[in-house]
């Protein structure tokens, strides 16, 4: 059974980048991924004066509205990093937070989509032909866990 997700205050709400689950990455503490992810599109940008602001903005709707604005200059090779930057945070986030681990790691071996009826790239969209690079993260940050988990219990055997 596919297992659907989007908004943080909905069931599975822990799997969107939304929710309120921080992350320290590069010696800098995140209230979220989305805050990490909108932020990392300007590193090195002609507009990186906006990271702090992005850093600081009070909840991942204001720090997502600020990185989609339109008119500022994207890091070069953003298309290119994006998917290992929102991986490298997603991983963060699960190794983090052990409850929410759980919550991952009980949906077993079930398929995970962002339900967003807008986003085709990170979710499925309106039609569910959409992409779904981050349902596709969370699977694979849910097998390199259960990989770490049990390198943990072999290591623990033999020590
Ligand atoms: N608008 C919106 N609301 C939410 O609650 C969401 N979970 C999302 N999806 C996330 O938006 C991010 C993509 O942002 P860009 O379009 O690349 O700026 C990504 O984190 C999606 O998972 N959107």
């Amino acid at each position: 059974m596919t297992i659907y997700f989007y908004k943080a205050w909905q069931p599975y709400g822990c799997f969107s980048n939304f929710s309120f689950h921080g992350i320290h990455l590069q010696g800098v503490y995140w209230p979220t991924v989305e805050h990490y992810y909108q932020a990392q599109k300007f590193v090195g940008s002609t507009d990186a004066v906006i990271i702090p602001f992005i850093h600081a903005a009070p909840t991942p709707e204001e720090a997502a509205a600020l990185g989609r604005c339109s008119t500022r200059q994207l890091r070069r090779d953003w298309d290119l990093v994006k998917i290992q930057v929102m991986r490298e945070a997603v991983l963060k986030k699960f190794l983090t937070h052990a409850d929410i681990r759980e919550v991952l790691l009980r949906t077993g071996d079930e398929m995970l989509v962002e339900n967003s009826p807008i986003d085709y790239f990170w979710g499925c969209g309106a039609n569910k032909t959409g992409q779904n690079h981050l349902g596709k993260i969370l699977i694979s940050v849910r097998e390199e866990i259960r990989k770490l988990l049990s390198l943990t219990v072999i290591h623990e055997e033999f020590n």
